[in-house]
């Protein structure tokens, strides 16, 4: 911090009698006590906040060029960012975007530079923050994390084996590696965000005697850079692999300087237009560790269609008549919701026995057969925390690769507020109003306590419930 404040000062001497020359008047080197630095910091973090909602570029890339905190904010938790959306300054946006400013910010009443830009009607710099959002997927809207696959999974091709035997020993084809549900990762040479890995892809030619033995592998679709363009099938192919024959050692060796992520949390620090096909991987990966025998009569099975299919080696099996749902990869759907009191003003959070300390999170449980996703979640509910609940809002759905879950994330609005929590399973379950969920989503809150972070989808529909209400 220090030394981005001489870096500050450095600038402003070059600048003197330019754009920080007001401020240079008032400070000499010699002078400068701690006192008058942090003034400093404050007048020309004011005059940087000033140029953003008065569209004064200079200022702002003043600003920019000092290498300091871009996502400061003022003590109502607005960034500059918010105050250039406010006003529809959009050149300002556009530089303070580029320069990386985060556009996930909260201010202290809940709202993104976006929420500021779509209230006060200025669609343009709300289209270039849509645009700028991570997870965001150029033909949708808003994207969980583990949800963004940019493959095209090509599921009527899995079933032609010579189509599949040719893409694998394509020169393009590329190869996922796993082993024992890690995945081969790469550091980021630029790893400022929490997204610092990028998977591993592996070409044919260092596993080719690997191939041979018949690992479990995968086919996990075609790359597809643009859906609007018909695809030709001569794509590059993506597979995922099984090496958990192979050493720690000779697996990270295929590729310099990886390393194999173990599951989570440490997978969720792979850029986010990668974890939808690193959970595409790991779901059927573990899938084939625990279906290697037939769930109907115990015989052993082999993959087919690509790994989308189990079939018996039992040729009398019932599995073979008709569609026999073992013989597919499953998937286990789970409710998620964030609970909001009758009067919409607070919600509840709880927390179980294995949560990090301080984590407080919406409640979820597992769907049950013949059961509706609004049913699961009116009942988890009850059981886990006694609160009735009436309507239910559907908010968005989430892969969770360990091992193979779907979250369904929802607002459940209760009728009743008494908490009686189930102790096998919460430890604790209380009510929060909005400004000290807004602290607890911005690691502000005075006792330490917070929400798990974006990649959740728990984290996204808290984020939405807080947004709700515009006080801008
Ligand atoms: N991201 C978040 O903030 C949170 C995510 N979760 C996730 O939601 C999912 C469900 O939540 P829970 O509270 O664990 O469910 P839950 O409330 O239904 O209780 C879990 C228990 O349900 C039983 N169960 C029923 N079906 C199951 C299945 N298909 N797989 C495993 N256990 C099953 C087991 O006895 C297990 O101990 C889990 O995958 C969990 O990781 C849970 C809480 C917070
Ligand atoms: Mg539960
Ligand atoms: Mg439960
Ligand atoms: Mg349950
Ligand atoms: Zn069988």
């Amino acid at each position: 911090m220090f030394s981005s404040r001489v870096h500050l000062l450095n600038i402003c001497q070059q600048k003197k009698g330019n754009i920080a020359g007001f401020i240079w008047d008032k400070i000499s080197l010699s002078a400068v006590t701690f006192r008058k630095m942090s003034s400093f910091n404050q007048e020309f973090k004011e005059r940087f906040f000033r140029g953003a909602a008065s569209g004064e570029i200079d200022d702002v890339r003043l600003y920019i060029k000092g290498n300091v905190d871009l996502n400061e904010r003022n003590e109502r938790g607005w960034t500059a960012l918010m105050f250039a959306a406010r006003n529809g300054h959009l050149h300002v946006v556009r530089e303070l975007v580029q320069h990386g400013c985060d556009t996930s910010v909260i201010n202290s009443t809940g709202q993104t530079a976006l929420d500021i830009a779509l209230f006060w009607n200025h669609g343009d710099v709300a289209r270039h923050l849509q645009a700028g959002q991570r997870y965001l997927h150029p033909d949708d809207n808003f994207r969980n994390y583990f949800s963004l696959n940019t493959l095209n999974r090509c599921s009527d091709k899995r079933k032609d084996r010579g189509w599949l035997a040719n893409k694998i020993n394509d020169a393009n084809t590329r190869f996922v590696v796993f082993r024992n549900l890690e995945v081969l990762a790469t550091k980021l040479p630029k790893s400022s965000s929490m997204y610092r890995y990028e998977l591993g892809k592996i070409e044919m030619k260092p596993i080719e005697t690997i191939l041979a033995c018949n690992p479990v592998t995968i086919f996990l679709g075609l790359v597809q850079e643009n859906r609007q363009v018909p695809l030709t099938f001569k794509e590059p192919a993506l597979f995922a692999v099984d090496l958990s024959t192979m050493s720690e050692e000779d697996v990270r060796a295929l590729s310099p300087g990886s390393e194999l992520l173990p599951g989570y949390p440490a997978a969720m620090q792979l850029l986010p237009a990668e974890a939808g096909i690193f959970a595409e991987a790991r779901s059927m990966l573990a899938w084939h560790d625990r279906y290697q025998f037939c769930p109907t009569c115990g015989s052993s099975t082999r993959l087919e269609e690509g790994g989308y299919k189990r079939e018996c080696a039992n040729l009398e099996c019932r599995s073979h008549k008709g569609v026999h749902n073992t013989c597919y990869p499953r998937t286990d759907p789970s409710a998620i919701m964030l609970v909001v009191s009758p009067d919409d003003k607070r919600c509840l959070l709880g927390r179980s026995q294995r949560f990090p300390a301080k984590m407080y999170s919406c409640l979820a449980g597992f769907m049950e057969p013949g059961e509706t996703l609004e049913d699961a979640v009116r009942r988890e509910v009850e059981e886990e925390s006694g609160v009735i609940v009436d309507r239910v809002e559907y908010h968005s759905s989430q892969p969770w690769p360990f091992p193979a879950s779907l979250m369904l994330g929802c607002i459940a609005h209760a009728t009743t507020e008494t908490v009686k929590i189930d102790e096998t399973e919460l430890e604790d379950a209380r009510w929060f109003n909005r400004p000290e969920v807004v602290q607890m989503l911005t690691r502000q809150h005075p006792q330490g306590l917070f929400v798990p972070p974006e990649q959740a989808v728990a984290h996204q529909i808290i984020k939405t419930w807080v947004r709700r209400t515009a006080n801008l």
